[in-house]
């Protein structure tokens, strides 16, 4: 049956988007909508005409309520954060607690594995679930919201056949699955198998392109910031091939910069795209120096000259790709004896300026790079800073499904820090790895980080990430670093669990600090809501709340209004 919502906008009445679906039932059902104290210019294009989507989603059902509403005393047990979201779309606007400041003007995009199953069978990893894209789009004080799934093969055939059929983070399908799929020209122990679901990040190109992105190259996904709609693959022109990317690019408005490892031949092609293409160029080749194949390279940094590649002791395991079943570090091994190097690559030659040996790491995310010079404006060193996670791959584990689930108020957050790399450039061999401030400011948490993205490969003081409120198992606060005073502001509320802050500088500011810091909440009452803090005093300035509970979220960008 069609269902049709009709919401008030200022004194007139339009008709919401119109959902057909031949299963009846509001999931979503009593929101109320701020729509009265609406003082703008109505222009519905720009307003994005507030709809709802008022059916279940089809097809994939959500886990029956009474499983995941129980909540343990600390009210952790399937904690919305970790519980798929309920339809496959949502638009609306939200009411405002505070103010948002009037320069504020674009869209944030928020892309995660929103949804973790499919009919009662439920996924393993957090990084397994489908991709959920939410927006909050931010006019004249004002903020539209909304999310949606992105309609990637993988869901797209899961939806299908109610199951499995693409190989995603640790979940394998049986093979009839995916040949019913796929067809028999597929092999399951083929590329064909991998995942294209973009569950990671999205990132604006320079050419104005909105492109979602996992690991996997054929999880390129361009959609519409504006209506959040699959609008298709972004197909790389090259003849680079592989399989896999850095799920993290460093893009401006002026290039595309990632690496493809190379699995067969251990070691990472760095490549530059630029705006209007999808041609992406070779700028140099590292070798791995040690271990039996590529450090895995979910992220790198950047300086204003060099291309920093990791080589982390943590790599990929060609074995652990086609196996059936999980192995405990996944798709990867930990291998201490072949050691962790830092090379640098420039970016104008292509060459190798400098490969150091440095104390063994685990980081899935860098923070940011920069040159540091002598008075004659020598390159002396690169300083790289991560968060870095005390060498322990243990963490790989603790972002199980399962154990995000069962809180019970024991600390089983592992200790991380920010790790600070110095490569010099003496000649030296090795590398140093340094604690660039006291883990204790940040309660022994770390990860999930942005900077002032005016500050990408220079020098630069404050970094937002997500720390710890222990006891946790779960990154659970919000906090700013200030890596030359080397303190913390924190930002907390019990039960919450904030996606990473993102911080967006206000147009003009001087100060690295002058902006905001997005993050969105999940609550432990189930509720969830979008929080705006001040980027220099790290106080809250407002929030608003969402009409259902959000679930956990990785990485986002921001789209400026044009
Ligand atoms: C969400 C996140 O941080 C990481 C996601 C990583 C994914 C989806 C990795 C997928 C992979 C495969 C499906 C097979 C090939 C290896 C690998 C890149 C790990
Ligand atoms: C959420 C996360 C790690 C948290 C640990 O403290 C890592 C996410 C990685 C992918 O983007
Ligand atoms: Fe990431």
């Amino acid at each position: 049956m069609a269902s049709m919502r009709y919401l008030a906008i200022g004194n007139s009445i339009c008709p919401a988007t119109v959902e057909v679906s031949d299963k009846s039932g509001c999931v979503l059902d009593g929101f109320s909508f701020r729509s009265s104290n609406f003082t703008g210019k109505r222009n519905v294009r720009d307003l994005r005409v507030m709809s709802v989507a008022t059916h279940r989603l089809p097809e994939i059902d959500v886990a029956p309520p009474s499983s995941r509403e129980k909540q343990s005393d600390h009210g952790n047990w399937n904690h919305v954060a970790w519980t798929s979201v309920r339809q496959e779309r949502w638009e609306g606007e939200l009411a405002v607690e505070g103010e948002i400041p009037l320069w504020l003007s674009g869209t944030y995009l928020r892309n995660g594995p929103g949804l973790w199953h499919i009919g009662d069978y439920n996924f393993r990893h957090l990084f397994d679930g489908y991709a959920t894209l939410v927006k909050l789009y931010f006019e004249n004080g004002r903020l539209i919201a909304g999310h949606r799934q992105i309609e990637s093969e993988a869901y797209k055939a899961a939806k299908k056949n109610k199951k499995l059929c693409f190989r995603e983070f640790s979940e394998v399908p049986k093979p009839d699955n995916f040949l019913s799929y796929v067809g028999e020209l597929a092999n399951l122990f083929s590329g064909a198998s991998l995942t294209d679901n973009a569950n990671t990040g999205v990132v604006k190109l320079g050419d104005g392109r909105v492109v979602c992105l996992t690991e996997t190259q054929k999880g390129s996904i361009v959609i519409d910031p504006d209506t959040l709609d699959t609008l298709g693959k972004f197909e790389y022109s090259d003849t680079l091939g592989g399989l896999i990317h850095s799920a993290h690019p460093i893009v401006t408005d002026t290039e595309f910069l990632t690496l493809l490892p190379d699995l067969v031949i251990p070691g990472y092609l760095v490549v530059r795209m630029e705006p209007g293409t999808n041609e992406r160029k070779v700028i140099g080749r590292v070798d791995c120096r040690g271990g039996p194949a590529a450090g895995w390279v979910h992220s790198f940094p950047v300086t204003e000259h060099y291309v920093i590649v990791p080589e982390m002791p943590l790599r990929y395991c060609a074995r652990n790709l086609l196996k059936a079943e999980p192995t405990p570090l996944y798709k990867f091994q930990w291998h201490p004896d072949s050691k962790a190097f830092m090379h640098v690559v420039c970016k104008a030659s292509g060459k190798i300026v400098t490969s150091v040996e440095v104390p063994l790491y685990v980081t899935f995310h860098f923070i940011n790079a920069y040159e540091e010079e002598d008075e004659d404006g020598r390159v002396t060193a690169i300083i790289a800073d991560c968060c870095e996670h005390n060498a322990d791959a243990a963490i790989l584990e603790k972002l199980r499904l399962q154990n995000l689930r069962s809180f019970n108020g024991e600390d089983v957050l592992p200790d991380a820090r920010v790790g600070r790399f110095i490569i010099p450039f003496d000649g030296s061999s090795h590398g140093k790895l340094e604690t660039a401030l006291d883990p204790n400011e940040h309660g022994r948490g770390m990860d999930m980080c942005s900077i002032n993205p005016k500050y990408l490969g220079k020098k630069y003081r404050y970094a937002y990430a997500c720390g710890a409120h222990r006891p946790c198992n779960f990154p659970n606060i919000l906090t700013k670093l200030d890596l030359f005073g080397k303190k913390a502001k924190n930002w907390y509320e019990e039960g919450a669990v904030p996606s990473e802050p993102f911080f967006v500088p206000r147009p003009g500011a001087t100060e690295e600090d002058d902006g905001v810091v997005i993050s969105m909440i999940s609550q432990k009452n189930g509720e969830g809501y979008a929080l705006l803090l001040d980027g220099s005093s790290f106080k809250e300035i407002a929030r608003a709340k969402f009409p259902y509970g959000l679930p956990y979220g990785l990485h986002g960008c921001w789209v400026p209004k044009k």
